[in-house]
């Protein structure tokens, strides 16, 4: 497998400011020692509650602190970054020194799958900085600003999926510690048979998400005509990671739980790297079946946003009903 190119090499080979491609390698050397901490778990204390709770109000896991801890470090002394935010901190943290690049990052999706030995993840955006120290408002930038957008899977392979805007390529990481390219010009298939959605939350989703998924539910016999199958790893890096190599949509709409709340997930380091990734890859990545996430104006650090993302032709069917 050595002949396959590294992602170093890929990198070398990529027509893009220096600056990024070492915020790329940081990024990336980060992601194998989280990977080191997730494969070990229990043997390395890295299991359970942390004991705190984050700024979003949810208990953090020790693997969330750890791979906070480690992907903070790592870019905050990296020269090419002006400042980080993350899901775990409230605020934005700026480096000591000048950058051309922020990023924000997920530091472990899938929180609930780390005590179950199921996959979980690592998400990261990268944004172009202002001049001097960047401040909160700095990182409110749309998802269409995003200058690259990756995230890490560890699951039975570890892979890394990267876009800097010219397509999406998959990596994977080898024995020997080096990401090396496995999946060139990654594509989503403009149809499926697949949707991905917590059942548990049908009785508060709208009448239109209701509707949606009543038609697929019913297959062949309802309006769809067709049977379909459902999958939900509740990480929704596993789950878009399975749309991007055999498609299907993705779905975490608004519900009546907390209606004040426009979703479950976050728009700054879940919805638009994940977007960014889907559409560089042909599929569509949407709030509501029409709104582009990637246009979306943030206001907040922690804004969170309904998604629906995946096949472009399953994207228009959920939009239509
Ligand atoms: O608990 P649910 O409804 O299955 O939600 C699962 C979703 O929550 C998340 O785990 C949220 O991410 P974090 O684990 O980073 O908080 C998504 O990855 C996933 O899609
Ligand atoms: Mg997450
Ligand atoms: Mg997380």
């Amino acid at each position: 497998m050595t002949d396959r190119i590294s992602l170093d090499d890929h990198l070398g080979t990529l027509d893009a400011p220096e600056g990024l491609k070492t915020v790329l390698r940081v990024v990336a050397g980060a992601c194998v020692d989280i990977r080191k901490v997730v494969a070990e778990g229990a043997l390395v204390g890295a299991l359970g509650a942390s004991g705190a709770v984050n700024v979003q109000d949810e208990e953090q896991k020790k693997l969330d602190v750890i791979s906070n801890d480690i992907l903070t470090a790592a870019l905050l002394a990296c020269h090419a970054v002006a400042g980080v935010a993350s899901e775990e901190m409230e605020t934005v943290q700026p480096a000591d020194h000048a950058g051309d690049y922020l990023a924000l990052f997920d530091p472990l999706d899938g929180s609930s799958n780390i005590d179950i030995n199921a996959p979980v993840g690592t998400i990261v955006s990268v944004l172009r900085a202002p001049q001097g120290t960047p401040t909160e408002a700095d990182f409110l930038q749309s998802g269409r600003s995003q200058v690259a957008a990756l995230y890490a899977l560890y699951g039975a392979q570890t892979m890394l999926v990267l876009t800097t805007g010219s397509g999406v390529k998959g990596f994977t990481l080898s024995a020997d510690g080096e990401w090396r390219l496995t999946h060139d010009a990654i594509a989503v298939s403009p149809d499926t048979k697949e949707f991905a959605i917590n059942m548990s939350n049908q009785r508060h989703w709208s009448e239109a998400v209701q509707r949606y998924v009543d038609g697929v539910l019913k297959g062949a016999d309802g309006p769809r005509g067709k049977n379909f199958n459902m999958r939900w790893v509740a990480a929704m890096v596993a789950d878009v990671h399975r749309i991007l190599m055999r498609g299907g949509v993705f779905l975490y709409p608004w519900d009546r739980r907390e209606p004040e709340k426009p979703g479950k997930l976050r728009l700054m380091y879940e919805g638009n790297p994940m977007a960014l990734l889907v559409e560089q890859a042909g599929g569509k990545a949407t709030t509501d079946g029409t709104q582009a996430i990637l246009d979306v104006q943030p206001e907040q650090l922690h804004q969170r946003i309904p998604v629906a993302l995946g096949s472009a032709n399953e994207i228009d069917a959920y939009a239509g009903v």
